[in-house]
């Protein structure tokens, strides 16, 4: 089935989903839809009885939850995305809807209502195309629902309960997951499997094929009813973009009067860089099928892409062609004071890898290269990526070693022990500070608005964002919560350098900069501490010290973690496991080890909100005192 086409309509879209399903955005990524996650803050409490249908009920409830999100990130964050999307799950059994449990007994009532019986999921998904208009928001709402009917066979007591305690239930609807352990409760599935798991994918991309590739009155092809179209029939209709990323690979060819894009090589490569074989069945539809195993060969290449960002980023490329516009290689060359020749390969993998486009003016930047890489972007990664390439490089060079080891490959790389790094390293000398601080600050940035508004935090008002560094946070919070005092604690040696990182044009009185050692001296007072990036860098035992030091925080004041969260097999995402790679003091935790921990110094209620994105967020709530 060729999804790309349906889904690519979103590529050039702000695209939002409106939801801290952690299933929902692996669904959607997997079928290559590039989204940004801002879970919605809507309260599940519609009245269930004013619904003729409960149905009606989930996709109401999944309207609400993205009109939300639009609104709040219109009004709030002053970005109207393109498109928002929401979805909400339910279960139906005998006429009741189950939502997700509040606690064990409450899921110990669901499963055993459902033992032996079929049910029926219904996932409701609301799409929000949203525009402003004299700084209005309007939104278009296109919603839908799919029915999955599901058979579980009876369960034991014993059984029911071990599935309790594994703790699965607690965050699904009807409380079971069917992906995981759950799926040893069910019989059958008559319906789409994904629709139980939280997102109908299929009907969503029949959906937005009908939004976006409406039946054209005169084609060859005729888009059966309430199917996704093929490559070609997309294309028929489409505004006659090519969806693969490689036109030259792909001749393409008008037949007249239909205008049918055919393949002449038999070979297309698609977004993905994958090679697609086509192959004609029986019935002449062409179906592709994807032969190469493009996964290994991206990993295999995967370091030559780094090392070509980072030298080009080095090179500032992306800023001399942000300022003068598409270039030749050769004046390219001149600027950057290189070889004609390897400048030239260089462009040339940096259009390849989607940083740069290439036409007869020359070279220039791609978006994504305008948006982070160019050093003075609002979002710049610029010195993250040099930070990559000067301080993470070497340590992976060396990864052979740390992994017979077992230890971090700092001793090599920088003849510092991992406990030494931040005074020693990180600050000491003017320009490694400033290096370090300009890293850590492209990084906080693009990560503060996830961080910032993955819960409601606006009935804090005194906060200190412990470790802070240059505030790229605190601006965030003070800019989304107006009535918020964020404090930054950090190091003398950070504090006296942060002046060069406020952000201009923006209410700075109230944010405010405290030096101290967090391990050492006494803590800022607040009702909301925050701890963002800090807990996977450092030993038990310093961890120890600085929870412990939390721990006696006044009771009904919270903690903000952010971190990114491992799965319970600890092998995602990617990037958190790869990073653990280097790490001898620090380690990543899953969902529920951040749980256990915090737990241990007295937080309570736990709420974990996985983003998608680079940080995932924990907020806890110290333990009330029972006298
Ligand atoms: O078999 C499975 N059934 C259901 C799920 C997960 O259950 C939840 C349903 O809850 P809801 O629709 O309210 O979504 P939330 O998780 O609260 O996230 P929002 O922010 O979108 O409200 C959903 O996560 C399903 O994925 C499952 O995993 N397996």
């Amino acid at each position: 089935m060729a999804l790309n086409p349906v889904i690519g309509k979103l590529v050039s879209k702000r695209v939002v989903l409106a939801s801290a399903s952690p299933r929902r955005q692996e669904i959607l990524a997997n079928a290559g839809l590039r989204f940004e996650v801002v879970p919605s803050w809507f309260k599940e409490t519609l009245e269930k009885s004013s619904f003729a249908a409960p149905y009606e009920y989930a996709v109401e409830t999944a309207k609400q939850k993205a009109l939300e999100v639009a609104n709040r990130m219109h009004l709030k964050h002053l970005r109207t995305p393109d498109v928002v999307i929401g979805a909400d799950t339910i279960v139906t059994i005998e006429e009741q809807i189950l939502e997700k449990p509040v606690d064990k007994q409450d899921a110990y009532k669901m499963l055993s209502r459902l033992s032996g019986k079929e049910h029926s999921v219904f996932t409701g998904v609301a799409i929000v195309h949203c525009s402003s208009k004299d700084n209005r928001l309007e939104t278009e709402v296109t919603d839908f629902y799919e029915e999955t009917k599901v058979k579980f066979a009876e369960l034991s007591e014993e059984l029911l309960w071990d599935y309790i305690h594994s703790g699965e239930p607690m965050d699904k609807a009807g409380g079971y997951g069917i992906q995981a352990l759950g799926g040893m409760l069910v019989e059958y599935v008559h319906g789409d499997f994904l629709n139980v798991v939280g997102f109908p994918l299929n009907r969503f991309c029949k959906k937005l094929a009908e939004l976006y590739y409406p039946p054209p009155k005169h084609t060859i092809h005729h888009i059966k009813h309430d199917s996704i179209p093929s490559v070609e029939t997309f294309e028929i209709s489409s505004d006659g973009e090519c969806n693969s990323s490689d036109n030259t690979s792909c001749k393409s060819a008008k037949k007249q009067n239909s205008s049918e894009i055919i393949c002449t090589s038999g070979k297309c490569r698609n977004g993905n860089g994958n090679y697609n074989v086509s192959m004609d069945s029986q019935n002449g539809v062409k179906e592709n099928t994807t032969q190469f195993p493009t996964k290994l060969l991206q990993l295999l290449d995967g370091f030559k892409a780094s090392k070509a960002l980072f030298v080009s980023s080095k090179l500032k490329i992306f800023d001399l062609l942000k300022e003068k516009g598409a270039m030749s290689s050769v004046d390219v060359a001149n600027q950057v004071k290189a070889s004609v020749c390897g400048t030239e390969r260089l462009l040339d993998a940096c259009t390849a890898l989607g940083l740069l486009e290439k036409n007869h003016q020359g070279y220039s930047n791609a978006e994504l290269a305008n948006l982070y890489l160019v050093s003075d972007s609002e979002s710049s990664l610029y010195n993250f990526v040099l930070y990559c390439n000067d301080r993470l490089w070497p340590l992976y060079t060396h990864l052979e070693l740390a992994v017979k080891e077992g230890t971090s490959q700092n001793h090599c790389t920088l003849g510092k022990k991992e406990e030494d790094l931040f005074q020693d390293f990180c600050y000491q000398s003017t320009e490694m500070k400033q290096r370090f601080m300009s890293a850590m600050h492209s990084i906080a940035k693009v990560t503060a608005r996830d961080v910032a508004s993955a819960f409601d935090l606006s009935q804090f008002r005194v906060v200190c964002d412990l470790g802070g560094c240059t505030g790229a946070l605190a601006y965030e919070l003070v800019e989304i919560y107006p009535e918020m005092k964020v404090t930054v604690f950090d190091l003398p040696d950070v504090v006296t350098n942060v002046s060069s990182f406020q952000p201009s044009g923006q209410n700075t009185t109230q944010v405010f900069f405290s030096s101290g050692d967090f391990f050492k001296d006494n803590l800022p007072e607040a009702d909301l501490y925050i701890l963002s990036r800090v807990l996977h860098d450092w030993s038990e035992e310093k961890i120890h010290t600085l929870l412990s030091k939390l721990s006696v925080c006044k009771p009904g004041s919270a903690l903000l973690v952010a971190e990114t969260v491992l799965d319970e097999k600890r092998t995602c995402p990617a990037r958190a496991v790869l990073q653990s790679l280097t790490m001898t003091e620090g380690k990543q935790r899953s969902g529920l080890e951040y749980q256990q921990l915090l737990e241990k110094y007295g937080f309570t209620n736990v709420q974990i909100k996985i983003t998608g994105n680079l940080l995932d967020v924990i907020l806890c709530i110290k333990k009330m005192s029972t006298h």
